[in-house]
């Protein structure tokens, strides 16, 4: 398939809709970000990656961290992290608190707030440094030994982040957090603010889209844990929009509140799209809307 013209086409698609949504001001300094603009790249499982726009730009991963937070913790064998995080759709916004209480501070999935938190805090156990180790799987990934958090950004988190503590110290009262709250809280909050540009995220998808085999060719993960991880893109990526973007687009994909849509289409290719503009769900408008495009040019769906 000629994917530098699919990329093209899905860029020209997409142009006239540049800017829609609402860029995220509950973390203010995601507030400051320009709106028009809009990046697509796809990278195939051997490593070429095509792309058009703004795909050199960085903006904040956020959620889409998770993911990668999530692969960490299931290359080490019995971490026991499905004794504190279930498998199931919410059907709630991601940082919801009110099914977390009901259900005894374990959290529906890895992809909402609570449950990335928890996966962070398990990172944090195993690791010594969550944050370093998520820092050091994305430069080996993407190759840019300077990929780093946005000071600004995760100040910016921090200072506003009332939510998530609140998630987390409902969680620490039932008993399922390991490390201080606070502790876990920091490298979340950093995690979610590693600058990463499309192009460098559609490379570091390719963990996914290979099952667990990292860009030098070792295993991090098996692959019956990467294809958990692509099953609860699927189910829980886009939080209370998974039902509609399995629909409209059929790729198990993770947004985050940055405007990055992470997509893949196992064994084949990864596909990052960015428009810092979003949807009331937290899911960038242009980039769902690039994706569906995608699709479309292709045929190619897990469904
Ligand atoms: N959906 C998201 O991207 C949410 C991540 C954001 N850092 C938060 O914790 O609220």
């Amino acid at each position: 398939m000629d994917f530098q013209a699919v990329v093209d086409q899905v860029h020209q698609e997409v142009t006239p809709h540049i800017g829609e949504g609402k860029v995220a001001d509950y973390i203010p300094e995601l507030a400051t970000v320009d709106p028009k603009q809009f990046g697509f790249a796809v990278a195939t499982v051997d490593g070429t990656v095509h792309s058009a726009g703004d795909v050199r730009t960085p903006f904040a991963i956020e959620s889409i961290s998770k993911v990668f937070a999530l692969a960490l913790v299931l290359g080490k064998k019995d971490s026991g992290i499905w004794d504190r995080v279930h498998r199931e759709p919410s059907g709630t916004p991601f940082n919801s608190l009110i099914q977390l209480e009901l259900e005894q501070g374990i959290p529906r999935n890895p992809y909402i707030n609570p449950g990335a938190i928890v996966v962070t805090d398990q990172l944090l156990t195993d690791s010594g440094d969550a944050l370093a180790a998520m820092r050091a799987l994305l430069r080996a990934e993407t190759g840019d030994a300077e990929l780093d958090v946005d000071s600004v950004t995760a100040a910016s988190e921090a200072r506003t982040g009332d939510r998530n503590r609140a998630l987390a110290y409902l969680m620490a009262s039932f008993g399922n957090m390991r490390n201080r709250v606070d502790d876990s809280l920091d490298h979340y909050f950093r995690q979610c603010s590693l600058a990463i540009t499309c192009e460098q995220l559609a490379k570091a998808g390719l963990l996914v889209a290979r099952h667990g085999v990292r860009a030098d060719g070792g295993q991090l993960m098996e692959r019956e844990d990467a294809r958990h991880i692509i099953a609860l893109m699927t189910t829980c990526g886009t939080y209370d929009a998974a039902g509609e973007f399995a629909y409209r687009i059929g790729l198990p994909c993770k947004s985050g509140v940055g405007g990055g849509i992470l997509a893949v289409m196992p064994d084949q290719c990864a596909i990052a799209a960015w428009g810092p503009g979003l949807d009331v769900h937290g899911n960038s408008v242009t980039g769902a809307m690039a994706l569906e495009s995608f699709v479309r040019a292709t045929g190619d769906t897990v469904f």
